[in-house]
């Protein structure tokens, strides 16, 4: 399938910072809409229904999966996750960037479903750093953040297959990174597209 928008896809362990990143990133660069994904587990703090995520009940995840409602969705941390397909479907047709922040799972989801998806994935510098994010964003209790941590090993195994790897040590620095993946890619992907449609137009394909 070919869209005018791009599709971006970033993953980390739960305090490696992805979303402090992915935020920053989009206040720089307005053409980078995030994808508000449905989520069973309940909300944070200052968390809004409808803009970090659609907080929803088991039932309602279940009908969204029968009605074949997800581009993909994943148990993580013992909750599941879903992007939906009205979540990036109609802005990448209109030519938006799209932005995930999605686990390993769906990452993987995501590049079968659209093979031109970037996959990012963000490390932290140590264990012992993650671990002090984890304590000093103050959101999870010391349960929560046992079983990240112990699922952080797992998801960051699986760094290796993605298109990309930041470290995110110094903030600016990775945000840096961040922003010149999205621009190089999207340069990449925009001259392909004109060079496609140059030859189609030789060739008379229509
Ligand atoms: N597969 C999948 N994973 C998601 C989705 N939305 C969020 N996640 C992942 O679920 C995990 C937990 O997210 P969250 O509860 O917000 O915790 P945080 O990563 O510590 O801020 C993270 O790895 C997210 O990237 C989604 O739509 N699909
Ligand atoms: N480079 C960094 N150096 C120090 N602290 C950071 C850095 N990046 C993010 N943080 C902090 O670490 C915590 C976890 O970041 P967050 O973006 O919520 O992670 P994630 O979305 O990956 O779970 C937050 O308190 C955030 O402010």
């Amino acid at each position: 399938m070919d869209y005018p928008g791009n599709l971006f896809v970033v993953a980390a362990p739960s305090g490696a910072g992805k979303s402090s990143l992915v935020k920053a990133l989009m206040e720089l660069d307005s053409r980078v809409q995030p994808s508000v994904s449905h989520t069973t587990r309940a909300p944070r703090g200052q968390e809004k229904h409808g803009r970090e995520y659609f907080f929803v009940s088991q039932q309602e995840f279940d009908g969204m999966v029968l009605a074949e409602a997800f581009v993909e969705w994943a148990h993580v941390h013992g909750q599941r996750y879903g992007t939906s397909k009205k979540a990036i479907e109609d802005r990448i047709v209109q030519g938006a960037d799209v932005i995930l922040e999605i686990d390993f799972q769906g990452a993987l989801q995501i590049k079968k479903v659209f093979a031109n998806a970037v996959l990012i994935f963000i490390l932290p510098p140590s264990w012992e750093e993650l671990r002090s994010r984890l304590e000093r964003r103050g959101e999870d209790s010391a349960e929560v953040i046992e079983l990240r941590l112990r699922n952080a090993a797992l998801e960051m195994a699986q760094a290796r297959e993605f298109d990309f790897v930041i470290i995110n040590e110094l903030f600016e620095r990775a945000l840096f990174d961040l922003k010149a993946i999205v621009h190089a890619q999207r340069l990449k992907f925009a001259a392909q597209r004109r060079a496609r449609a140059d030859t189609f137009q030789a060739l008379n394909i229509t």
